[in-house]
């Protein structure tokens, strides 16, 4: 019998990470996860770990695109491992025509079926900017979708919030869930139901060259002020930033860093590792990675450096 296989797209920040964490929490089925993270540091796949027995990082490039070979053979590393389901975490950049195209492969046929294609969308932001629905990639992203996953709801202005329902209804005749307000739509995953997938339409949204990230890790601590005053300057050319932050003034393990737009802040991290990785995608048009690297740099306490900065 073949292994189902969900496919989790969505923006930058969206809320795909979280998701998937939660899936995998339920406990429903032993599931695998292949996560893809379109910088270098795979941060989505330590936060992941842990919490499944096979999760699987693909960095540096998306799996709609550069990344597709190495796709299939993460697909077969954790078939090895007998999984009851695998769920697969796209970049918030890739297009998902890629990655069932890759999925379609004759060398997976017995092995693998695309059981639900998921978007999550991130509520709170398209509330407040409904031109991002004017995206091609985020109309592509929700277009290939079976079901929209409505992340963010409660932070949403409910009026934003209605008429993005109304849009989602009326533009994809798609089902969305609130995992807010409804938990999560473990009903329509794993039904075990094998149904024809109608072709999406064709084309690609290549968007590879779109966005710049910069991959940056250090051993030693960040000084939480000068910290904090570098995102605030990186924010509006950033459309995302994350990764595990080891700052001076809070001795222990490194907390874990996220800002999706100009939201930012620390959450408890699950790293055991020492020192900062992050990972700070923006478009290459607007920011500048050289110049948030110097910065970077120039503000981190090494280890054997006596001196606070
Ligand atoms: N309040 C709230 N915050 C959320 C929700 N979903 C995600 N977040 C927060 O949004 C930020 C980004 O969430 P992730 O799950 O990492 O988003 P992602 O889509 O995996 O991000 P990328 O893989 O970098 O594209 C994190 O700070 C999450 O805690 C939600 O439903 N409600």
């Amino acid at each position: 019998m073949s292994v189902p296989v969900i496919l989790v797209t969505g923006f930058l920040g969206a809320g795909k990470t979280s998701f998937i964490n939660a899936l995998l929490e339920s406990g429903l089925r032993r599931v695998a996860a292949i996560v893809n993270d379109f910088g270098a540091i795979n941060i989505d796949a330590e936060i992941l770990e842990g919490r499944s027995d096979a999760v699987i990082g693909l960095g540096n490039g998306c799996i709609c695109c550069s990344l597709q070979g190495d796709l299939l053979r993460s697909l077969k590393l954790v078939l090895a491992q007998q999984p009851e389901a695998i769920v697969i975490e796209a970049s918030g950049v890739s297009d998902p025509r890629g990655i069932v195209e890759t999925l379609s492969d004759p060398v997976l046929w017995n092995d693998v079926r695309l059981d639900a294609i998921l978007c999550v969308v991130d509520a709170q932001d398209l509330a407040d900017t409904p031109a991002r629905a004017d995206d091609p990639l985020w109309q592509a992203q929700v277009g290939a979708a079976d079901y929209v996953i409505l992340s963010k709801t409660a932070l949403a202005d409910p009026a934003g919030l209605a008429r993005l329902n109304t849009r989602i209804a009326a533009g994809y005749r798609l089902k969305s869930f609130d995992v807010d307000r409804d938990g999560l739509p473990l009903a329509v995953l794993f039904t075990d139901a094998i149904t024809p997938r109608a072709p999406l339409p064709p084309g690609r949204v290549h968007s590879a060259e779109r966005f710049t990230a910069l991959d940056w890790q250090a051993e030693g601590r960040l000084p939480f002020n000068g910290f904090q005053r570098l995102m605030e300057d990186l924010a509006p050319v950033l459309w995302r930033a994350k990764g595990f932050v080891s700052v001076i003034e809070r001795p222990g393990p490194p907390l874990l860093f996220q800002m999706v737009g100009r939201r930012a802040g620390f959450e408890t991290g699950t790293s055991t590792r020492t020192g900062c990785r992050l990972v700070l995608i923006g478009e290459t048009d607007g920011f500048d990675a050289d110049a948030a690297r110097a910065r970077l740099d120039a503000l981190i306490q090494h280890p054997d450096k006596k001196d606070c900065k």
